[in-house]
């Protein structure tokens, strides 16, 4: 019998310096030592703890070698200097670098997913950046823009908004059939691929009270939601029929689906983050590479304090080492 190599570590990325991205580096490094997954951090190593043992390494191979004894890093040099809780946007081309750099090793096969820290989205839109946030980015980095699908995963609930960074009234306004459709298809897709489902089971959010109460609330489920279900029962799925948005989410309702496809974002990450913030993953399906990111935020308000709660990003690095293992052998 033949044992296959290891796969290679996660690039974890910087993310804002003043957020609570850094801090949570060492205590991860400290849980994943002696059992893995391995990773390699794309940051400044003068955010890290004085104490800990770090060694600055030129590539990914290199890490898993040491990462037992010293945090692995491939060093993002910061210009200006970080003050926690105090985002500057010249801090933007570390930032973005990070991003693009640990992007680049995954295409090209040197580790096996992307792990992102949290970015403040207006920090880096005032340093001119153009996309609204991760998600958008890696698609272009990727050359598959528009084929990016954002899914949170926790251990009671998926969810995939199909608008994602928009005001609510453009999000009204974009929200049309086939892009419910195109996004329901790659929800179907990656949980058949990636998350061993055969049948997936999709619930659909309505967009209105009711679910438009058969038309006396807005006509947007029949008009645009229904016409793209009716598509998508093409593939090997059960789907539902738009459901009403406030119970949805009830524990008897989580349990008849995989997967919640939902209109807009705070639709589908209001349950999400309430039912279980600390494990709460996000996963951008799509792509041709695997990533993940913890489901909070930059968190300026507690960063450098010591305060804040490294399970998600553990979550974030076991869900791309598990999907990463999964592709492999598929
Ligand atoms: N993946 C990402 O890059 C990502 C995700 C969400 C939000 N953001 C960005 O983060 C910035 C702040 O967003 P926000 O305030 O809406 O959300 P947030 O998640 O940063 O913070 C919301 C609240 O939860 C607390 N919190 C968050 N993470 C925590 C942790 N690990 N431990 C303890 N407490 C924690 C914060 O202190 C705050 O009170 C925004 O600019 C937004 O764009 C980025
Ligand atoms: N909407 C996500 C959340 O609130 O968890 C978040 O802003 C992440 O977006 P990107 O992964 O596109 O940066």
């Amino acid at each position: 019998m033949t044992t296959r190599p290891p796969l290679p570590p996660i690039a974890i990325t910087m993310g804002d310096p003043a957020g609570i991205g850094p801090e949570l580096i060492a205590p991860l490094w400290r849980s994943l030592r002696q059992s893995g997954p391995g990773f390699v951090w794309l940051g400044d190593p003068r955010l890290l703890p004085a104490d800990v043992p770090r060694e600055i390494v030129e590539s990914p191979d290199e890490a898993l070698a040491c990462f037992a004894a010293r945090l692995p890093v491939m060093p993002v040099t910061l210009q200006e200097r970080v003050e926690a809780g105090r985002p500057d946007p010249r801090h933007a081309p570390a930032i973005i670098a990070s991003i693009e750099r640990a992007t680049r090793l995954a295409r090209e096969g040197n580790v096996a997913a992307i792990v992102t820290s949290p970015i403040s989205k207006h920090v880096l839109k005032d340093a001119g950046f153009d996309f609204p946030g991760h998600t958008e980015y890696l698609a272009h980095l990727c050359d598959v823009s528009g084929a990016e699908v954002m899914m949170l995963v926790s251990p009671h609930l998926r969810v995939v908004p199909v608008t994602i960074h928009l005001s609510l009234r453009d999000a009204i306004a974009q929200l049309n059939t086939q892009l419910i459709e195109k996004i329901g298809a790659t929800l179907i897709n990656s949980l058949q691929r990636d998350f061993n489902i055969k049948t997936p089971r999709i619930a659909v959010a309505g967009l209105n009270p009711h679910a438009g109460e058969v038309g006396y609330m807005g006509d947007e489920e029949a008009r645009i939601i229904a016409p793209a279900i009716t598509a998508l029962r093409r593939f090997d799925a059960e789907i539902t029929d738009p459901l009403p948005p406030d119970t949805m989410f009830t524990p008897q309702m989580r349990g008849t689906y995989d997967a919640a496809l939902c209109m807009y974002h705070d639709q589908a990450l209001i349950p999400l983050k309430t039912l279980d913030m600390a494990h709460g993953v996000n996963v951008t399906l799509g792509l041709p590479i695997i990533r993940t990111s913890p489901d909070h935020g930059t968190a300026f308000d507690i960063a450098g304090r010591g305060m804040a709660d490294g399970s998600s990003l553990v979550e974030a690095v076991r869900l791309a080492h598990k999907l990463a293992a999964h592709r492999r052998r598929a």
